[in-house]
């Protein structure tokens, strides 16, 4: 459900994989493209998808017969469009194992500040165990080009994991399996605002000694939210924290890094999203990642300035004096956690 960039290239890795895939598209041009043409043309025009991959609008079309219902739009949109989609999947899901539900969307809900697995089990009322998610560094178009990559498939029912893990595997696309996916979902959402704080620091011009402070301190925001939250620290070391960490902020294939970049270059949220066009999902979920660890209590400073500099109009120079100037303490905040 979703054909943007992300969508494009894990129904390539189905395909790839022998899984036959109807994406469902928002366009009919887009669908039109896919199926007379076998490229997506707005996303990846230079790309030949496999035979394997089909399209439609049509969400009964998408939905109706499908094992595995895979989620790839923004994350603020989820809960608009479940409502509809939920009525041609349900159907299906107390047949057998039941219907999963994928989630490839990293972001975590504002207002409600749920994680789209939440959203997913609250809107769809199918048991946790029936949602997985898909994480790690996975840059769409470097995937598009077969690079290899390693993933995480995150579902509480192990089983479920590896159906799923054995659904996307190819030469090109490793997926490893766990059953955090507090901690991978959490990984996923809350690397996006450290790449954008990335991003300003390249658009200010910072070093390397500031962009490995933030993926190391970013690291260690993420990892006390999702202790205090139920996760396991481990899950933040692994490719669902760490490695997409590391592959979203130092690349410039990242919409966030891109987006933050802006940012640091003086721009403004509206000008940057005209430069990024694509989902950079960190802009609105610094908010949402920010009332999560308010509401339990836990410190994250960079997410709270990276919200600042969206939301405050406060200079990205301005920020960084800050976090400096917040008082040092030791490095292991063991006590903390
Ligand atoms: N791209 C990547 O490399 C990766 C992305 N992700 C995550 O996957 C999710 C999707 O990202 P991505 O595919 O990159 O995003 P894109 O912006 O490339 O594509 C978004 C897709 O969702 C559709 N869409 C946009 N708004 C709505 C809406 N309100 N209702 C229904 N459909 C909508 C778009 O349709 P239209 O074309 O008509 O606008 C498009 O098909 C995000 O959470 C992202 O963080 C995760 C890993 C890698
Ligand atoms: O999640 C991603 C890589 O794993 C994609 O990052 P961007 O959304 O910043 O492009």
């Amino acid at each position: 459900m979703g054909a943007g960039s992300w969508g494009t290239i894990f129904a390539k890795i189905l395909a790839d994989a022998d899984t036959p895939v109807t994406m469902w598209a928002r366009r009919e041009e887009v669908a039109r493209s896919v199926n007379e043409e076998h490229r997506n043309r707005e996303y990846f025009p230079d790309l030949v998808l496999p035979q394997g991959v089909r399209a439609t609008t049509d969400a009964h079309v998408a939905l109706s017969d499908a094992d595995l219902v895979v989620f790839a739009i923004p994350s603020q949109s989820l809960r608009t469009n479940l409502p509809e989609w939920r009525r041609h999947f349900v159907a299906k899901s107390d047949q057998g194992p039941g219907t999963t539900l994928l989630s490839l969307m990293k972001g975590v809900e504002l207002g409600t500040l749920k994680r789209m697995s939440e959203v997913i089990v609250e809107i769809s009322g199918l048991p946790a165990d029936q949602v997985a998610i898909v994480t790690g560094p996975n840059l769409a178009p470097e995937i598009a080009m077969e690079q290899p990559t390693a993933s995480v498939v995150a579902c509480t029912d192990h089983a479920r994991a590896v159906a799923v893990q054995e659904a996307v595997t190819t030469s090109y696309f490793r997926p490893y399996t766990d059953t955090d996916v507090i901690g991978c979902e959490l990984g996923g959402a809350i690397k996006n605002v450290i790449a954008l704080a990335y991003g300003m620091a390249s658009g200010l011009g910072l070093g390397d000694n500031t962009k490995a402070t933030l993926i190391t301190r970013g690291l260690a925001e993420a990892t006390r939210l999702g202790v205090h939250l139920g996760a396991d620290a481990a899950t933040f070391a692994g490719l669902a924290g760490l490695g997409d960490l590391v592959a979203t902020c130092s690349s410039p294939l990242s919409r966030n890094h891109t987006f933050g970049k802006q940012l640091g270059l003086g721009r403004d949220l509206a000008q940057a999203q005209a430069i990024t066009k694509q989902t950079a999902e960190g802009v609105k979920s610094c908010r949402s990642i920010r009332g999560l660890a308010a509401s339990v209590g836990v410190e994250m400073p960079i997410c709270e300035q990276i919200e600042r500099v969206c939301y405050e109009g406060v200079s990205p120079k301005q920020v960084v004096a800050e976090l400096m100037a917040r008082q040092t303490k030791p490095e292991k905040e063991l006590a903390q956690v």
